[in-house]
């Protein structure tokens, strides 16, 4: 049986009558001890207590039967969906709002406490999955045993987790999330670096944990087919920076929102500005040294120093850098001793699947780059840093998500135009019509940017492999979007494809060697 890495070995458990009381929630019943939490139910297990919501689609409620029939005991739910749980047989805790009081019962049932493991959270528009990663690299250079979790994947130290449905999510629901730090804590995890997104805090998912520190890394045009506009946005994000959420922050002050969060947020904040003449707490430089090292410099207003070399390309990584070992400073890490855990050369090496990722690395040919960016600021970070170093002409291969923000194509296609040629394909139709999609892309490509070669080739591979016909060995190809996804959703349904695969795939179809 595969082990559940996601949920303590050893619960704590709590009646259900002390649970109600806790959510100052009604209940008449069997004193029963529930030992695990859930919200999908093909994840209840003996003793679980089965949260059934109500969502968009359907209610939780038309599941408790599957729930029971895999041990669970008991089930939180509202009215509307109290007569279901209790026909499956479920002790039924009822409240008028279920997804809000969520956290709060897996926390009392898996016994979460501020602390332990110490939680850092990262949010932002663009970096969030790249800080967590820098984070765990961070922590094992220190020799420090940590947790992650995000959009690729949750770690525990150094064993990955098996994801479930919420898994999809880049931050997990609040039953989920529970139950993982419970997890890290009973395998000794000293920190972790938890992904927030936006949805997170609005959806009640990070609600009854409280993190040590939280980082903002920056905010742009996204989700605001969930926000509307962008101050939405911003205050959707806000709550985290406040001491319901976090016990301090850390932010980059170099435009606007960063700026605004700092005066806006209600625990105390730890700045950094790229700005010479901006009054942060720390001064970052950031040197793009070539495609494989980004190198920073990190300046603290009382003159402490630190300098470092990442294995990544990209000013932003050496941003993301900055602010995880700003975090890890105000969180009571020395910085002399995450300096020296870097050893003699100050050089990191973060892993980051599908962050920048060159495909062949160890073969010929273009050099092809994927990354899972897919924001307008996204592309024109990676862009304007590939086109320092790109010898012949850059290529750039994307297409836009479906049912998400239709807003920002016009901009990701006007980011896309600071390549030499541009290839747009499908991405991630979900229910929308691709042709549909492409065309706007186009269109603006077309209107706004004549003289940019472009081509629209629905097939993702098909666009990728035109872009290595065309392209020579001082050539690079980026493909923006897909990065370590290994499918795509068309109509309801996940459609295995990888951009790696694809990517390699054609090059090898036009003579280069692969290794
Ligand atoms: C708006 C939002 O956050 N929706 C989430 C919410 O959906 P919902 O409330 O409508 O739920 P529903 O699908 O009607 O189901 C109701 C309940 O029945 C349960 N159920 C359903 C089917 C079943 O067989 N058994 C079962 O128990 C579900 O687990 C759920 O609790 O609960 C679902 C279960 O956890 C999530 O999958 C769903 O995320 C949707 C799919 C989503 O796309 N969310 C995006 C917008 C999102 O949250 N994105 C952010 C940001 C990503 C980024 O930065 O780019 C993220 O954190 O991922
Ligand atoms: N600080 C930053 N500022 C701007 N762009 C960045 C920054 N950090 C990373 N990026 C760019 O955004 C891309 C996506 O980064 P990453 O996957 O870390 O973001 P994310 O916030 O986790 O996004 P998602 O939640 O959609 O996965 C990177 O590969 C890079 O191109």
């Amino acid at each position: 049986m595969t082990q559940n890495l996601a949920e303590p070995i050893n619960p704590t458990g709590i009646t259900l009558t002390d649970l109600a009381h806790r959510l100052g929630a009604q209940y008449e019943g069997p004193d029963l001890r529930v030992t695990s939490v859930t919200s999908a139910s093909d994840t209840a297990a003996a003793g679980s207590l089965f949260v059934a919501l109500p969502g968009k689609k359907t209610h939780g409620a038309e599941f408790a039967s599957h729930a029971a029939a895999s041990g669970a005991i008991a089930a939180l739910t509202d009215e509307a969906g109290a007569e279901r749980t209790r026909e499956a047989g479920l002790a039924t805790i009822i409240h008028p709002a279920p997804r809000e009081v969520m956290g709060q019962a897996a926390s009392a049932v898996y016994d979460t406490t501020p602390g332990s493991p110490k939680l850092i959270a990262v949010t932002g528009t663009n970096g969030k999955t790249t800080t967590t990663y820098l984070l765990q690299a961070l922590f094992n250079a220190m020799g420090i045993k940590s947790g992650l979790s995000g959009t690729v994947e949750r770690r525990v130290g150094a064993q990955g987790v098996e994801t479930r449905q919420s898994g999809r999510l880049t931050t997990p629901e609040a039953d989920y999330l529970h139950g993982l730090v419970a997890r890290m804590r009973e395998d000794a995890v000293e920190a972790a670096a938890v992904e927030v997104s936006a949805q997170a805090i609005t959806h009640h998912r990070i609600d009854g944990l409280r993190f040590d520190v939280a980082i903002f890394t920056n905010l742009s045009q996204d989700h605001l087919d969930d926000y509307g506009t962008l101050d939405n946005y911003f205050n959707a994000k806000l709550p985290l920076f406040s001491p319901a959420h976090s016990a301090r922050g850390v932010t980059v002050i170099d435009d606007e929102w960063g700026q605004k969060l700092a005066r806006e947020a209600t625990v105390p904040m730890t700045t950094v500005s790229t700005k010479a003449n901006t009054a942060a707490d720390w001064q970052l430089t950031t040197q793009e040294l070539d495609l494989e090292h980004t190198a920073l410099e990190l300046t603290h207003r009382d003159g402490r120093s630190f300098k470092a070399t990442v294995n990544q390309p990209g000013w932003f990584v050496a941003l993301d850098m900055a602010l995880s070992v700003v975090a890890l400073t105000d969180l009571g890490y020395d910085l002399e001793k995450i300096a020296e855990a870097l050893g003699t050369q100050r050089e990191l090496d973060a892993p980051l699947p599908g962050r920048l990722e060159l495909v062949n690395p160890e073969g010929n040919g273009p050099r092809v780059y994927v990354d899972y960016g897919h924001t307008p600021a996204s592309f024109r970070a990676v862009l304007t840093t590939l086109r320092g170093f790109t010898k012949g002409r850059l290529f750039m291969v994307f297409g836009a998500d479906g049912d998400r923000d239709a807003t920002k194509r016009p901009d990701m296609a006007r980011s896309a135009a600071l390549a030499d040629v541009v290839v747009v394909t499908d991405y991630n139709p979900r229910f929308e019509d691709p042709a549909a999609i492409r065309a706007t892309l186009m269109q603006t490509l077309r209107e706004e940017f004549p003289d940019v070669e472009s081509y629209e080739i629905a097939d993702s591979a098909e666009g990728i492999d035109k872009a290595v016909s065309l392209a020579n060995a001082e050539d690079i190809i980026f493909v923006g979007g897909h990065g370590h996804r290994k499918d795509v959703e068309v109509q309801g349904k996940l459609i295995p494809y990888s951009v790696k695969d694809a990517s390699r795939e054609a090059l090898q179809r036009h003579g280069f060697r692969v290794e």
